[in-house]
């Protein structure tokens, strides 16, 4: 981390929930902890430093949420979408839109799950620009189970769509994105800098999986993982983030 610390140029790009924002039942109620924060703000304002969210979600509720610091780069809908934020919070989006036979298919997509979640108790569908969630965090684990597997043998196998499994949800889209894909480019719009990706879950090991040398990759939790180093959970994450932002501080002081 040290040694990542004292590059000239670095991107800290970051997943939200799992990784900045504990799990909780209602995704509306998902907020980074305060350290995490705290320490965001202290890096948005560090010398060559960028930071990113990179995250499953839509980027208005990415940005509602998470309520990053200005200038942060925003990735949503998981590479879907990209903005980055403005200085007064605004969204400078690199243009998306669905194609007419993709919009089709993600209603018949939307329809298929919401079937699905009406006959499985506890289940319930999130709407996204590119997606349909099916969520199955309050349900009981056998109805879970059952309805996780309905949707990604079912719909999920259909022409067109990608499923994604998360945590305790699955993701049914019409376009092929992944968080790497979309790191990936983010690097090559920024230039010269040396990345730190951290995440928890099966999406984000897309993006691990892009890291190179100088770069560095952090797991959160106990899941498998291609990243080198791991922490035990978000109050861990939040940490490195504050040993980061007083390192980077040192460092630039040196
Ligand atoms: O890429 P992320 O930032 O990690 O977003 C992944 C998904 O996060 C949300 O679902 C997860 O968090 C919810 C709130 O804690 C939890 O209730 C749910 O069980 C988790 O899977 C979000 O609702 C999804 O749209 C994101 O794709």
């Amino acid at each position: 981390m040290r040694t990542f610390a004292a590059a000239p140029s670095v991107l800290i790009a970051l997943d939200f929930d799992g990784c900045l924002a504990p799990f909780v039942p209602d995704p509306a109620d998902a907020r980074p902890l305060p350290e995490a924060s705290e320490a965001l703000r202290r890096l948005a304002t560090a010398d060559g430093v960028q930071l990113a969210l990179v995250s499953g979600r839509p980027l208005e509720q990415l940005r509602d949420l998470a309520e990053p610091p200005a200038r942060t780069w925003l990735v949503g809908s998981h590479g879907a979408e990209t903005a980055e934020l403005d200085a007064d919070g605004t969204l400078q989006r690199v243009p998306f839109t669905l194609a007419g036979a993709e919009a089709d298919l993600l209603a018949e997509v939307t329809s298929a799950v919401e079937s699905i979640a009406a006959l499985q108790p506890g289940t319930w569908v999130e709407h996204k620009p590119a997606a349909a969630v099916l969520h199955t965090r309050t349900a009981a684990e056998d109805v879970a189970e059952r309805a996780l597997r309905a949707a990604h043998d079912g719909p999920g196998h259909w022409p067109g769509v990608h499923a994604m499994r998360g945590n305790q949800v699955v993701e049914l889209a019409v376009v092929d994105v992944t968080k790497g894909a979309a790191l990936t480019a983010l690097r090559e719009r920024l230039g010269d800098v040396a990345v730190l990706y951290a995440g928890d879950d099966v999406t984000d090991e897309t993006a691990l999986a892009t890291l190179g040398p100088g770069d560095l990759g952090i797991k959160v939790g106990h899941a498998e993982t291609v990243a080198p180093f791991r922490v035990a959970d978000e109050p861990a994450m939040a940490r490195v983030l504050t040993d980061l932002a007083s390192w980077r501080a040192s460092h630039h002081h040196e």
